[in-house]
């Protein structure tokens, strides 16, 4: 009962979707019925009165596939040709679906620099301010066709996080391809059991995190999702890991009537989001 007083409290959302999540598997092919339901679900968000932004992957995915190559490119300049394709399609899907609720959106690409310059970043703080004052849904990705190693951040787990703390987000939700959190890597031992509620992010939970991401076209893993976690936490949000198969979750979270892991937020004041990223992502 307390952790849904808690979570309904919640007024400012940023909800990340991975590229596996936004494609069918045995096709590469955009699920357009996922992106319409995802659509929906964060317009219902904005109808009980929240601010929400989008953290959306799957430019290099949708680009490849748009392409027409069969092997996940390697070549960074591929990469960023499959983005510049992937990114203005994904938009143009997303523009149309959000305007079937007659709700408006707009694009947001960022890199490391956006960050860590105190001009530019002010200046991205303040476009979200703006967006979210005009009743806007921001839709943000890495800036995929100029970012390459010391510029990007590599992972959009991360890149949420780091928007959940510019924009002082109360809630980050990362929809995955999995329920949470869990002991060990399900994938590899069938014993591991899902982790509900993480009050503080110490080396037991630090070490359930195995390998990189097992998708073809993903790039985050759940070590990168418990980076999320500890820049969301500290920087005073909540963060929930969710399957996002069915995105119905959003609306359950909500509802404190979903499975997943809740992390909860532990704000610390001296925690600065351009320094953090400096020193342990730069
Ligand atoms: N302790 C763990 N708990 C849950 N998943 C884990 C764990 N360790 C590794 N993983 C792997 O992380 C994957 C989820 O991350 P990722 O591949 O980035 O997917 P997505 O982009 O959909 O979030 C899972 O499918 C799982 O194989
Ligand atoms: N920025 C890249 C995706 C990076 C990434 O982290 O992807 P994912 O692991 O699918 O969330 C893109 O849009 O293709």
């Amino acid at each position: 009962m307390e952790d849904k007083k808690q979570e309904t409290r919640n007024r400012r959302v940023v909800v990340k979707i991975g590229s596996s999540s936004l494609q069918h598997p045995e096709t590469g092919d955009m699920n357009l019925i996922k992106m319409e339901h995802l659509a929906r679900e964060l317009c219902d968000l904005r109808n009980q009165g929240m601010d929400v932004c989008l953290v959306s992957s799957g430019a290099i995915a949708t680009g490849r596939k748009t392409i027409g190559l069969t092997e996940r490119p390697k070549n960074i300049s591929v990469k960023q040709a499959c983005a510049a394709v992937g990114q203005a399609k994904l938009m143009m899907i997303y523009q149309k679906m959000f305007a079937e609720y007659n709700q408006m959106v707009g694009q947001v690409l960022m890199t490391k620099n956006t960050m860590i310059n105190n001009v530019s970043r002010k200046n991205a703080q303040n476009t979200f301010e703006e967006l979210f004052h005009l009743g806007v849904i921001p839709i943000v990705n890495e800036n995929d066709t100029i970012s390459t190693y010391e510029m990007c951040f590599g992972d959009n787990d991360t890149l949420s996080a780091i928007v959940a703390s510019l924009v002082g987000a109360d809630l980050l939700i990362l929809l995955s391809d999995i329920d949470g959190l869990f002991t060990d890597d399900p994938h590899k031992n069938k014993d591991a059991k899902l982790v509900r509620v993480v009050e503080k992010l110490d080396n037991q939970i630090l070490h359930m995190a195995k390998g990189s991401t097992g998708s073809d076209v993903g790039t985050g893993g759940m070590a990168t999702k418990l980076t999320a976690a500890h820049i969301a936490t500290l920087s005073g949000a909540d963060m929930v890991i969710a399957n996002g198969e069915d995105v119905g979750i959003i609306h359950k979270i909500f509802e404190d009537d979903y499975v997943g892991t809740l992390f909860r937020a532990n704000k610390n004041e001296d925690f600065y989001i351009a320094d953090y990223i400096e020193e342990s992502i730069g």
